[in-house]
């Protein structure tokens, strides 16, 4: 289900309509939102209803905010995800203990604002499957990502190749390709940038950001066996 040359995640689907978009598209990875305080959040039950369209099609991901591995263990036993993100300030002891408990791979996110942020990206790197890498919610935000806030994607350009991090925050249809080839992210994920209002998303813009980001990667990958 995950492609070889670049993972395309779309995150915060609510709808079977959007999540069709995302399937007939091509996404790797499809995302369901259980922070309460998001736009785009679902019921866990809600969740697995959709998840019943896309099982086998795509990764489907569950995006989790300072849960214990209890709560997340739980989770995993009703929805069935194939993978969990964790998008707040867990611990790479927490991140590792929940993967555990749920029998799940975990991606965890770091906001990422200045070349500092990175100290810690090996520390997580050996503790999870995948690091995501995004941008730091603005100081007054009431949830911790999909604010559609990019980074300066050139901080990334040292980072150890096969460290395969995926990239988020602020991604749409028109910057997709500039971040690829300025980033090289093992993968790409989005919320904000394919909506027409805040946790409203745009089948149109879905097809667009997945086309974007696959012909970036095909370029990429030409550039490189040419
Ligand atoms: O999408 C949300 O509402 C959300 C809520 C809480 C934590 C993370 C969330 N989304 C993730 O944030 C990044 C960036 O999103 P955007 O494209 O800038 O809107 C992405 O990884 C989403 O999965």
């Amino acid at each position: 289900m995950v492609n070889a040359t670049l993972t395309i995640k779309i995150c915060g689907l609510s709808t079977p309509e959007t999540l069709d978009a995302a399937l007939s598209g091509g996404a790797d990875m499809i995302g369901f939102v259980f922070h309460p305080k998001s736009p785009r959040f679902v019921t866990p039950e809600r969740a697995a209803e959709l998840a019943a369209q896309a099982r086998g099609k795509a990764e489907i991901v569950a995006l989790i905010v300072d849960w214990d591995e209890k709560r997340a263990a739980d989770l995993v036993e009703l929805l069935k995800p194939d993978r969990l993100q964790l998008h707040g300030s867990e611990s790479p002891e927490l991140a590792a203990a929940i993967a555990s408990a749920s029998g799940r791979p975990v991606m965890k996110a770091l906001g990422v604002a200045t070349a500092a942020d990175l100290d810690r990206v090996p520390r997580y790197a050996a503790m999870v499957d995948r690091i995501l890498l995004d941008a730091k919610p603005p100081k007054d935000a009431a949830f911790p990502g999909g604010h559609g806030r990019a980074f300066d994607w050139t901080l990334l350009t040292g980072l150890d190749p096969a460290l395969r991090f995926m990239l988020s925050g602020g991604l749409d249809p028109a910057n997709v390709a500039e971040a690829i080839r300025v980033a090289r992210p093992a993968g790409v994920d989005v919320s904000s940038g394919v909506e027409r209002a805040p946790g409203v998303k745009d089948p149109a813009r879905i097809a667009e950001f997945i086309a974007s980001a696959r012909k970036a990667a095909a370029a990429m990958q030409e550039g490189l066996t040419a």
